[in-house]
């Protein structure tokens, strides 16, 4: 197959899979934006947790939220459980390494706090620790998944909201759930701006 073919292939796919998330997700979208937006007005905020191409998105949220998106706002409170090297280091190695984000949680987490626990497999088991851990402290949890839901699918309570996209390609639930947490910025920066 001649490269250029490939390359039309990824954007035909990536299309594909967020016309089909668009067709799924529309309300969870919304559920999990009032969530965010709820946790924030309420002096509570958001976690976020990923393994991979996965951190990488939990630290372009909190950064989005933290920083800004697209309006001016003020800063709102995020932490993305990712980026200190010394805390996933020593957590790893005193306990192991399914326990670096829910020890982080277990420390930081309170009532009324959201958890944005991302994995395109649904079976990452330090992300699953994370969302039991995250209950414990009565938190609710938007899961960002795909695949078939993995084990984070049976994990989730009521109050939480999953978003799986509808794909098996783990690059093309990672794009999709980029622009899921592009929507979710979005929306709460329009909740901000009429009822903040
Ligand atoms: O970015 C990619 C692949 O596109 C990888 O780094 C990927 O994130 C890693 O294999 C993760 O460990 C996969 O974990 P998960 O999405 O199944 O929870
Ligand atoms: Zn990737």
């Amino acid at each position: 197959m001649n490269l250029q073919t490939r390359i039309q292939q990824h954007f035909a796919a990536s299309i594909d899979t967020k016309q089909k998330a668009l067709a799924v997700l529309q309300e969870p979208i919304l559920t999990a934006a009032t969530m965010v937006f709820t946790a924030v007005q309420n002096g509570n905020k958001i976690l976020s947790c990923g393994n991979g191409g996965s951190a990488g998105d939990a630290q372009h949220f909190s950064s989005e939220m933290l920083n800004r998106f697209e309006q001016e706002r003020r800063g709102l409170p995020a932490i993305a459980l990712t980026t200190d090297t010394s805390t996933l280091t020593s957590i790893a190695n005193d306990y192991s390494y399914e326990r670096v984000f829910s020890r982080q949680i277990e420390a930081l987490g309170r009532n009324g706090d959201v958890l944005l626990a991302i994995s395109t497999s649904g079976n990452s088991t330090n992300v699953n620790r994370a969302i039991d851990a995250a209950h414990d402290c009565g938190m609710q949890v938007i899961a960002l998944s795909g695949k078939a839901g993995g084990s984070m699918k049976d994990l989730l309570q009521a109050g939480d909201v999953e978003l799986r996209v509808p794909a098996d390609s783990t690059a093309r639930i990672q794009e999709t759930h980029l622009l899921l947490i592009h929507c979710i910025c979005d929306l709460v920066d329009q909740m901000l701006l009429t009822q903040g």
